[in-house]
């Protein structure tokens, strides 16, 4: 029968059926008798007395708790008696009892635990005590999740020891819901949950708790084989592979339709075609090494087996994959600034609300999935990628918001929105696509399998397809990070193609070339001609490259920590094309320094421009050094043109400079040393001068202000101002930094502007002239 619901609804409502029953926390109970447990050496009895629950506590100590990478302690948060696991025996050494019961007990619970869970019936699960735990009246832990420790570590399980007391529940979130687990005074109850899930213990309110944590790790029979590449199997070898799951021919066909469905794209026009990829969130959490087909948790496991079976009898190569979500969503706050939460109504003592507990129903603001790591499921080989998920082929049987965020932030009104809380989440997915789109797919995902398969077809002579398909890249390529620039150079060399080159090599940017990579950049300069390769350096430069910081500043750290290796490998080049590359980087770069020196004098105060002028020293000085001896003397004829006080500049390009006495520098010391002796020609400034250069913005009462400053006698000057006009005129001492104090004397109609030039326009004069002495002499040293 056809329905007439959309495919993705019907997708989803099928794998919602797969794995319906399996919770993330589960519980069970077993009866005491039998199960002893001694503290160093003494037993304790059931329900533990008062006497016990003393003698636990004088072992004990104030729970810490882990914090990102430190274990910290904050009883606002923890409140709770830990005891060290040495202390604690589970069963009877002394062999009095004849059986230790525990082991018995706790498989048995484990197996029922187990298979609520998910966890498949042929894996082992071994439980590791962590610790012994006694709350005292008002104790508690807040929601948080637990550290996975281990890559084996799976869940948490906790088991309640009889004892008579209130309160103290240990409350599971299950995507949302509230699992809530009490303790007996008679039996002894275990509680397991995925260990990403967030918990937390309810304050006691009368007796004491006592628990005993233990660590749930779990051993697959089927060890994996990492050892294939997964640029060499394809995905039909990997087929039969497999646990043999049966296919689920109702996916199959579901997964055919959607890649055949038609759909509207989300934004503006354009024509509706079927979706390239699926990308179907899973609900937990994953490290890269811990994530593989046999490690998924609970429903993920049998979720995923079914779909990458089904994927694959639908002709589709299918990936695990980890996301990284974002969601913004509107923060309710009421006007007795109090902030609603999914916990009930939280009170704010101080400005920020208690994330933890803050609302997660608001109107989503923003959301955005990335996905940043994928696999081939059967060979555990996987790579880092960056993969943007559009909405329209993002698929979940559980909504991220019910899911337990790795991170939270509250914004205060922003302007645009009101109160807005982000959340940051981690969930693995399978992401699948038919295997025509392979390489599109994989080469929009980042991935370094798509340049490979471009470097085999050159291998087998395929030239002419490869520099199709790299053509082909253009509209998404964003390179397969910077660890894979040089077989992408070597691409960009085989496909003998200058556009496919380009596109092949304008994600990666002019940071990662060096030394190593000169011999290329000769051969694909040899290949493609010199303006081929000034056209890739000028939209690095333009651009802002994928993998470092944009544009000029890259290009900026990359002649001041690479140039120079790079270039003296160029030029000690046998080949031709060595001094040709050199020349085409080094007039790259210089082409730069008009533009950057510029924008650098004009900046205001003068002590700024100062500053950045001597940031420039070192990378003027390190492309002069690169230059030809011409090329070097036209750079510095070039700055000359460029007015603005450059002596800051010229000091800092020699000092910055390796041998400021080569010859490349001459011409830059000669200048340097004739603008210093021009500055120490003027008149020293007399001890009762107190004029000040000033340029306003040519309004009247910027001329005005300009008059008092260049007055050498007038020291103050107080100037009844309306308010904007006295805002003017603060701002414009402001920015130009001048040694005036300006402050309004708040008497009379309108308000006084009260102006006084200080002491330091002398001190700085004074300073001034010293440094220019002292490097006048430095520099007339150079010249020998
Ligand atoms: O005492 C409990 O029930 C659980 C304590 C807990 O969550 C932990 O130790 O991480
Ligand atoms: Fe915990």
């Amino acid at each position: 029968m056809m329905s007439s619901q959309p495919i993705a609804d019907r997708l989803k409502t099928h794998l919602s059926r797969v794995g319906a029953d399996i919770v993330h926390a589960a519980s069970t109970r077993v009866q005491p008798d039998g199960l002893n447990i001694l503290i160093d050496r003494a037993p304790l009895s059931f329900p533990i007395g008062e006497d016990d629950i003393a003698a636990l506590i004088s072992i004990a100590e104030p729970a810490h708790f882990g914090s990102g990478e430190d274990t910290v302690f904050d009883p606002t948060v923890r409140d709770t008696w830990v005891i060290d696991p040495a202390h604690v025996h589970l069963g009877d050494p002394t062999g009095a009892t004849g059986t230790d019961n525990w082991t018995g007990a706790l498989d048995e619970s484990l197996g029922h635990l187990g298979a609520a869970l998910g966890i498949p019936a042929d894996a082992t699960v071994r439980a590791e005590l962590h610790s012994m735990l006694v709350y005292g009246k008002g104790q508690f832990f807040l929601p948080h999740q637990d550290s996975e420790k281990d890559d084996s570590m799976l869940a948490t399980l906790v088991v309640g020891l009889p004892t008579t007391h209130t309160g103290g529940e240990l409350v599971v979130d299950d995507d949302g819901a509230d699992r809530i687990f009490t303790g007996d005074q008679d039996d002894i109850t275990l509680a397991a949950f995925y260990a990403d899930r967030r918990h937390e213990v309810k304050p006691v309110t009368s007796g004491h708790r006592v628990t005993l944590t233990f660590n749930l790790l779990v051993d697959h029979p089927a060890a994996e084989d990492t050892t294939a590449d997964d640029h060499t199997m394809t995905t039909t070898a990997a087929d039969d592979a497999g646990t043999g799951d049966p296919v689920d021919s109702e996916l199959t066909a579901l997964i055919t339709e959607y890649f055949t469905t038609p759909v509207k794209p989300r934004w503006g026009g354009g024509n509706a075609t079927p979706p390239q990829r699926m990308v179907f969130l899973l609900d937990h959490e994953y490290s890269r090494h811990g994530l593989s087909r046999t490690t998924l948790k609970g429903g993920d496991r049998l979720r995923a087996a079914c779909l990458l079976s089904a994927a694959r009898s639908a002709g589709c190569e299918a990936m695990l994959g980890l996301s990284e979500i974002h969601e913004t969503r509107e923060a309710a706050i009421d006007d007795r600034g109090g902030y609603y939460s999914n916990r009930g109504r939280y009170w704010a003592d101080e400005d920020e609300p208690d994330i933890e507990t803050l609302d997660t129903d608001g109107e989503l603001l923003d959301g955005d999935i990335t996905l940043n790591w994928w696999m081939v499921p059967d060979t555990g080989v996987g790579e880092s990628i960056e993969s943007r998920v559009g909405e329209e082929e993002t698929l979940a049987v559980t909504s991220t918001r019910q899911l337990t965020a790795h991170a939270a932030e509250y914004e205060g009104y922003m302007g645009n929105y009101g109160n807005t809380v982000d959340h940051w989440y981690r969930r693995a997915a399978i992401i699948l696509w038919p295997m025509e789109s392979s390489f599109v797919v994989r080469a929009e995902a980042g991935s370094g399998w798509a340049l490979r398969t471009l470097a085999d077809r050159l291998a087998q002579g395929q030239i002419a397809e490869a520099a199709a398909d790299a053509r082909s890249l253009e509209p998404f390529w964003s390179g397969a990070g910077p660890e894979s620039l040089d077989l992408a150079l070597e691409v960009a060399l085989g496909v003998e193609d200058r556009t496919a080159a380009t596109v092949v090599l304008t994600p990666y940017g002019i940071a990662g070339l060096g030394a190593e990579q000169a011999e290329a950049l000769g051969a694909l300069t040899e290949r493609y001609g010199t303006s081929w390769l000034g056209d890739l350096l000028g939209s690095w430069a333009s651009a802002g490259p994928r993998f470092t910081t944009p544009g000029v500043r890259a290009l900026i750290e990359w002649v001041n920590t690479s140039m120079a290796s790079t270039i003296a490998v160029l030029r000690t080049d046998e080949s031709p094309s060595g001094a040709t590359v050199a020349e085409v980087l080094t007039s790259h770069a210089a082409a730069f320094i008009p533009q950057q020196v510029a924008s650098a004098a004009r900046q205001i105060p003068p002590a700024q421009a100062w500053r950045s002028l001597a940031d420039l020293g070192g990378f003027v000085a390190e492309v002069v050094s690169a230059a030809t001896r011409d090329h070097a003397a036209a750079i510095v004829d070039g700055l000359d043109g460029l007015g603005g006080d450059l002596i800051p500049l010229y000091v800092s390009v020699l000092q910055s400079a390796a041998d400021p006495a080569d010859e490349n520098f001459a011409p830059i010391v000669a200048e340097c040393r004739h603008r210093l002796e021009a500055e120490l020609a003027k008149p020293e400034r007399a001890a009762d001068d107190w004029s000040i250069r000033f340029t306003g913005c040519g309004c009247a009462d910027c001329d005005h202000l300009a008059g008092f400053l260049a007055s050498s006698e007038q020291r103050s000057l107080t100037w009844p101002l309306a308010k904007p006009r006295r805002q003017h005129i603060h701002s414009a001492i402001d920015a130009q930094g001048l040694p005036v104090t300006h402050t309004t004397e708040r008497t009379g109609s309108p308000h006084k502007l009260k102006l006084h030039k200080t002491n330091l326009l002398m001190k700085e004069d004074a300073a001034r002239r010293k440094y220019c002495a002292e490097q006048l002499a430095w520099v007339r040293g150079l010249n020998r």
